[in-house]
């Protein structure tokens, strides 16, 4: 043990020795070093001489250093003159500057334009602007990049044969692109087809932050969700993260002079399409009645059953056909009443001009359903609504899982001309959901309630609904629930005092008294799982 530590002392001792040595002998070692350079330069010359010149060379060398040594202080000035050339000569080279690393952003073009030259590039062209052999230089003109070194934003050019008409041909580029800049972000592509130009975006994400609550519009102004300043001019102010900002709105605009009067959303499995109903039924109740079918009968709704203003939430196909057979009789009902009133020219009465509102979340599980049993769709019951709701203030919302767009009827397709899809949907789904190819990528993973959405002919813009959890939902967060209560008609708590429910005419003729009815019902719901009924009012039973 104390050899070990003698040994180390003596090894320290010696390091520190040597250390001071170096220092103090750098000098030295500096003119040493350019001594020997300067003699090295010296045998150079001395061997590159002719042999015929060597004589005088030798001569003249000898006879100035005899002037040297014959001038006052000649050999010091001399020896010192040697000494500072030799320092001089001896200093340490400069470190050779570090060879640059290659360009983040450099590697990334290359491989960008590497990867689009099958696509772009053109064999028998001349010059081409894609090429195994070419630079990105030639095809893209401008690019950014953010800190992060992903790159923002690409202007790049591409040839005029390419059939940038096509849905198809884009969707390659754009898959190209996005694989290659990165999956985790959405791009939007704006294809300038006249000049041969396409833009590429990397989009910055929506806020997912913006609860359920009382937006700042106009009645029938429905806030479908948020977007980017792109997709909307407008901007309200909303609560989010503990204060008040601006954002822009989604906003679909229904009623009489709507020209998008029945909106159908589409959404992969646990996307939002549920949330996104209750989002427009908060929203619709203050001044509306609704109806709400409950295809997929999860109990979603059930925080709605018995509110004023709204007539059911039905779970069964039973309780739908009878809701909906209803509902068609009641859009008859009130044209027949506008018509009159026309007629007469008074003003129609206010139950025939108070919204109605049909939320169907999942409709296609009650068709198959029905169609086993051999009993009328659900679906084909909602072609007087659809196609004469918009006069009659009778509003349809359909949502649906996107893997069943097949099964959404013609009808239901035609007269939706406000649609969302939501959840990340291949080009072709979100054509078929949209009615146009969608351009902008989406990103591989999308939180629940984004998506885009598309009123009437105007082009798709991206989404985030407001989260509206389901207040009975007890692995939501709390904050989140209260937001809904607090929206629910008669906001109460958990515990509202139950009360019967007071039995709805029966009378098809005391129909249009209902809404009038649902409106001065007091609360009447215990807003628990267990408690809350989901059930079809006697009303509209067959
Ligand atoms: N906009 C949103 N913000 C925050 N959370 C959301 C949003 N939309 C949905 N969620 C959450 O995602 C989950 C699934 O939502 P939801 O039930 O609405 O989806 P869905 O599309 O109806 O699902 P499914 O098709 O399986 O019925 C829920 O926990 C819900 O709270």
């Amino acid at each position: 043990m104390s050899l070990t530590r003698h040994f180390n002392r003596g090894r320290d001792l010696a390091r520190s020795a040597s250390d001071c040595a170096s220092d103090m002998f750098a000098p030295l070692t500096v003119i040493g070093r350019g001594l020997r350079v300067q003699a090295d330069w010296a045998r150079g010359r001395w061997a590159a001489t002719p042999k015929d010149r060597r004589g005088p060379t030798l001569f003249l060398s000898a006879a100035v250093l005899l002037g040297i040594y014959l001038l006052p202080h000649g050999p010091l000035i001399a020896v010192l003159a040697l000494m500072a050339s030799a320092a001089w000569a001896g200093r340490a080279p400069k470190a050779a500057p570090a060879e640059p690393g290659p360009d983040a952003a450099d590697l990334r073009l290359t491989a960008l334009y590497a990867a689009l030259t099958p696509y772009l590039g053109g064999v028998d062209e001349p010059s081409p602007l894609y090429s195994l052999d070419g630079s990105y230089k030639s095809a893209f003109s401008a690019w950014e990049f953010d800190a992060a070194g992903r790159m923002t934003a690409l202007d790049l050019a591409y040839p005029a044969y390419f059939t940038d008409t096509e849905a198809s041909a884009r969707a390659k580029i754009e898959q190209v692109v996005q694989s290659k800049a990165g999956r985790a972000r959405e791009y939007r592509f704006d294809w300038d087809e006249e000049s041969n130009r396409l833009r590429i975006t990397a989009l910055a994400p929506l806020p997912t932050d913006i609860a359920a609550q009382h937006f700042v519009t106009t009645p029938g102004e429905i806030v479908l969700g948020f977007t980017d300043e792109l997709g909307s001019h407008r901007t309200i102010p909303v609560h989010q993260g503990g204060d008040t900002v601006q954002q822009p709105p989604v906003i679909w605009r229904t009623g009489p002079r709507s020209a998008e009067p029945h909106l159908l959303a589409l959404g992969a499995a646990g996307q939002g399409t549920s949330t996104l109903i209750r989002s427009i039924a908060l929203q619709a109740l203050p001044y509306g009645d609704l109806v709400l079918i409950d295809g997929a009968g999860t109990g979603e709704h059930a925080c709605l059953v018995n509110r004023p203003g709204v007539y059911t939430v039905e779970t069964s196909l039973h309780g739908a056909l009878a809701a909906l057979e209803w509902a068609a009789k009641e859009t008859e009902r009130r044209i027949a009443a506008l018509s009159t009133a026309r007629h007469h020219g008074v003003t129609p009465p206010e139950d025939v001009s108070r919204p109605l509102w049909l939320l169907l979340d999942h409709p296609t599980e009650l068709s198959e359903l029905a169609h086993a049993e051999g009993r009328p769709d659900p679906q084909d019951l909602l072609e007087v609504p659809l196609r004469q709701g918009r006069a009659a203030r009778v509003t349809v919302v359909i949502a649906d899982d996107l893997a069943a767009r097949d099964r959404i009827s013609t009808t239901v397709r035609a007269t939706t001309r406000a649609r969302v899809v939501l959840g990340p949907p291949g080009a072709e789904a979100a054509e078929a959901a949209l009615g146009v190819p969608l351009d902008i990528a989406p990103a591989a993973q999308m939180p629940p309630g984004r998506g885009y959405a598309r009123i009437g002919t105007a082009l798709p813009v991206r989404l985030q609904v407001p989260a509206t959890v389901d207040p009975l939902d007890e692995e939501a967060p709390p904050q989140l629930r209260d937001a809904v209560i607090t929206l629910l008609p008669h906001r109460d708590t958990r515990t509202e005092a139950d009360a019967d429910v007071e039995p709805a005419p029966t009378q098809p003729a005391a129909q249009a008294s209902v809404p009038a009815e649902a409106a001065a019902r007091g609360p009447v719901v215990e807003l628990t799982k267990d408690t809350a009924p989901v059930r079809p009012r006697t009303a509209w039973r067959v």
